[in-house]
């Protein structure tokens, strides 16, 4: 039988199948080789002494380690006009690992009720990534956000304050059910809302991931320098096209980067985002890069 890991609590994992939600451990044997599931996981569950266990758990497409889950397909990387104030330096950091890792970005507009949403549009306007503005009086943006979790497996990540509960309420008006009728399957009385859980809605899942509110760039990812101008989408029909080959596309002459930023092709503030993290990385020998990510 194969399934999906709903969730991971205290050594125990909850697979959806489907029969139904399984309650199982992992075989020893994961453990021995350092290997732990995480929610998203695809598995495939045996019995052993009458119990059901994870045997097998298929290659990942990815994998974050705070908060833990693998196989994401979609990121929404939520930010308000205001209240905080948005930062493109935090979202084009959190985008640019998201592509790294094959998840695909979608930036998230909130608060545009109290804030112009234009300084977010434009900023991405130039690039690749998809812009989303949410308006609750029109509902706008509501379909949008539908239409990105149809088929795919999603998160929400975005400071403290951007509104992320109030856009998955507005969603998911029956969150709350869904989370007790989970829970209640669950037994044990472990019910804590620390753990990622992933929820099925709009022909998609979505995971509820606590961990997101704070996802750090500098933890979530390191991307190197040579691999840098690769998450940032819209750089690449430029690349290639410079004069110098291993071009960092910040002084040299002859940059096709540079001169697409000239010409207006490019956005400016995923330009400086670009600088700004190639000179966090460029010093970075191998051996310092962090392992595992
Ligand atoms: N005016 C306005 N207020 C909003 C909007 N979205 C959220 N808020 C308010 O902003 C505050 C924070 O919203 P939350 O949904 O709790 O934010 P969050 O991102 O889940 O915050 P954490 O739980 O701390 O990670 C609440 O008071 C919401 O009512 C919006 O579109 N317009
Ligand atoms: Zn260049």
């Amino acid at each position: 039988m194969t399934g999906y890991i709903t969730k991971g609590i205290g050594g125990f994992y909850y697979v959806k199948t489907s029969e139904g939600v399984v309650e199982c451990k992992p075989r020893g044997i994961f453990r021995k080789q350092k290997i732990t599931p995480v929610a998203g996981d695809v598995v495939t569950l045996e019995t052993e002494n009458g119990g059901a266990v994870i045997a097998a758990i298929a290659p990942r497409r990815n994998v974050f380690v705070r908060p833990p889950m693998a196989n994401l397909d979609v990121l929404f990387l939520v930010a308000s006009t205001t209240q905080p104030t948005p930062s493109t330096l935090v979202l084009d950091k959190l985008s640019a690992i998201a592509v790294d890792k094959g998840v695909q970005p979608v930036i998230v507009c909130t608060k545009s009720d109290l804030a112009e949403a234009e300084f977010l549009r434009s900023a991405y306007e130039k690039s690749t990534l998809p812009f989303i503005r949410i308006d609750y009086a029109t509902g706008e943006g509501l379909d949008d956000i539908r239409h990105w979790i149809n088929g795919r497996l999603c998160a929400f990540c975005g400071n403290s304050g951007v509104g992320k509960s109030t856009l998955l309420n507005a969603l998911l008006p029956d969150v709350e059910r869904q989370t007790a009728a989970i829970s209640q399957k669950l037994g044990r009385g472990r019910h804590t809302t620390r753990e990622v859980t992933i929820f099925e809605a709009f022909g998609g899942r979505i995971a509820d991931t606590p961990g997101f509110a704070s996802l750090e760039a500098s933890r979530a990812g390191f991307i190197p320098k040579e691999g840098l101008e690769h998450a940032f989408p819209e750089f690449g029909p430029y690349l290639g096209a410079c004069r110098f080959t291993g071009c960092s596309h910040r002084s040299e002459k002859g940059c096709a980067v540079r001169a697409a930023l000239a010409e207006g092709k490019l956005s400016q503030t995923r330009y400086d985002s670009y600088c700004a993290m190639y000179d966090e990385v460029k010093d970075v020998k191998e051996w310092q890069r962090p392992k595992g990510m």
